[in-house]
């Protein structure tokens, strides 16, 4: 009855909704285009021009920001962390796994921005770049170039090897945990690996339907798959408590983390699960950010691009790679979600509109609807040599207060990996061309099948080798 009344209230207000049913809300739509690897978020796209857009998401309203006007008041200092903040399903996804973690907790959680800027000085560049850069290197030269090979597992290696290195250090990397596999057996797994595929589990888990018409149900051990990623969660943060006794890795993440957390009396396991989102924050973004922009560069029709790529160096090879990365972002933005709740009544203005957004009310800007904007062809030249003002209006690492810390991090990682690749491979194919609904996120089961050598001067003709 109060999402009914909640409904009726922002209609009031002239707010649009997507179509809508009783108890599973928006779901049933949803569920249409997740089977087409779309995203929750392209529910808005056929509405006429709007400030926000309806939908019910659980049993609460879900509103989204659709226009750049919107947008701007929702992030501004003076709301975000105030009257809007971090509410977020996610909590019962791979929340699990890092509970107190900075990106599951409101603004005026006691000591967030420390915590946010020592995960900030552990973020370091020219480190990120050196083992990015070698690690794309050493797997780019070591590619099979007699079979069709399979990209997304190529790109989720790059990013685990390379996040892992980055965070905990090759050795506390590559230690071993328990893990539980699909199939039931438990055996020992390198931390790494047991972290990717539970972090990747748990989000499709809590994808599923009825975990998205009632969050909570996705952690509750009703399923033999609930329980497998639950033993796995125990396990990790088991393995993680243990480890973090020691000591930390020269330049690591974790070093820095650890230092500045501790000097503030900060408890371990608000540092354990800091580092574990920053272990898994840029894991399936990053793997897709590569995915989507290397489908794009081979496609046959942006040639220009990638030879652009292969025969530049330098300085104009990072400017082509990081334009192609970016329009990337803007048609095929990993995570397009950011999840806010109203925690204050807000009485916002767009333009001479008013709006009054009930406490509880979720609200976000839809990044899909902000990048529209543009058109649906992808075209790097926007984003190279743009005069200071006239960049496009793009948020793929959110924005203000609680935008993404990891960006630059992310960037170089896609970059070196994109680079390397086709510079290495300037003749790759992709070998599934014929494929429906390729579009790469962090929910897409989309595959990327790339053909390199011999049999790729000549043309792939053969089907795709990786079940679908
Ligand atoms: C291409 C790669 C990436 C994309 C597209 C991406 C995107 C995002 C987005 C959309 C948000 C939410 C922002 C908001 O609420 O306004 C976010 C938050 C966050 N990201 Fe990233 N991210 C990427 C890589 C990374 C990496 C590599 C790391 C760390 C190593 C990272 C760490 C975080 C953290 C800790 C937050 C939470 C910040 C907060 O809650 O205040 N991300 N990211």
């Amino acid at each position: 009855a109060r999402t009914v009344l909640d409904r009726r209230f922002y209609e009031r207000q002239g707010v649009l909704f997507t179509k809508t049913y009783p108890f599973i809300g928006s779901e049933t739509d949803v569920s249409g285009l997740i089977g087409r690897n779309r995203t929750r978020d392209y529910l808005y796209l056929d509405k006429p021009a709007a400030d926000f857009v309806g939908s019910i998401r659980g049993f609460d309203i879900q509103l989204y920001a659709v226009n750049r006007q919107t947008t701007e008041v929702l992030v501004s200092p003076a709301i975000t962390g105030k009257y809007i903040d971090r509410d977020t399903p996610a909590l019962y996804s791979f929340g699990q796994l890092s509970p107190s973690a900075m990106t599951f907790q409101k603004i005026t959680t006691p000591h967030f921005g420390d915590r946010k800027r020592n995960l900030g000085k552990g973020f370091d560049q020219e480190r990120v770049t050196d083992i990015s850069r070698r690690r794309a290197a050493e797997m780019c030269a070591a590619l099979d170039v007699d079979t069709p090979l399979d990209l997304k597992r190529v790109a989720g290696d790059y990013t685990r090897e390379v996040m892992g290195e980055f965070v905990w250090g090759r050795d506390a990397m590559a230690l071993e945990v328990s893990y539980k596999h699909p199939d039931g057996h438990v055996s020992k797994v390198p931390f790494m690996f047991a972290l990717n595929e539970t972090f990747t589990g748990l989000r499709f888990y809590s994808n599923r339907f009825w975990n998205r018409v009632h969050f909570p149900i996705a952690t509750w051990p009703v399923t033999r798959e609930a329980r497998r990623l639950q033993h796995n969660i125990r396990s990790l943060q088991e393995h993680l408590a243990t480890v973090l006794k020691g000591g930390p890795g020269p330049g690591t993440v974790w070093e820095q983390v650890a230092a500045g957390n501790t000097k503030l009396g900060i408890p371990v396991e608000i540092t354990r699960d800091d580092l574990l989102t920053a272990s898994i924050a840029g894991l399936d973004t990053v793997q897709n950010t590569i995915l989507a922009t290397l489908w794009y560069v081979l496609s046959p029709e942006n040639l220009k691009w990638r030879e652009a790529i292969a025969t530049s160096t330098g300085e104009a090879k990072d400017e082509v790679v990081e334009a192609c990365v970016s329009e990337s972002l803007r048609l095929s933005p990993p995570g397009s979600v950011i999840n806010n709740m109203v925690v204050d009544d807000l009485d916002m203005e767009v333009e001479g509109r008013r709006y009054l957004l009930k406490r509880g009310t979720r609200v976000m800007p839809n990044i899909h609807a902000l990048h529209a904007d543009y058109g649906a062809a992808w075209e790097p030249e926007r984003f190279l040599h743009i005069e200071k003002g006239a960049e496009p209006y793009v948020m793929p690492f959110g924005k203000g207060r609680r935008s993404c810390p990891g960006r630059n991090l992310g960037m170089v990682m896609a970059k070196n990996f994109v680079s390397e690749f086709v510079t290495a491979h300037p003749d790759a194919q992709i070998g599934n061309a014929q494929d429906k609904d390729i579009i790469f996120n962090n929910l897409s089961h989309a595959q990327f099948i790339a053909v390199l050598g011999p049999a790729a001067a000549q043309g792939f003709a053969g089907s795709c080798p990786v079940p679908h």
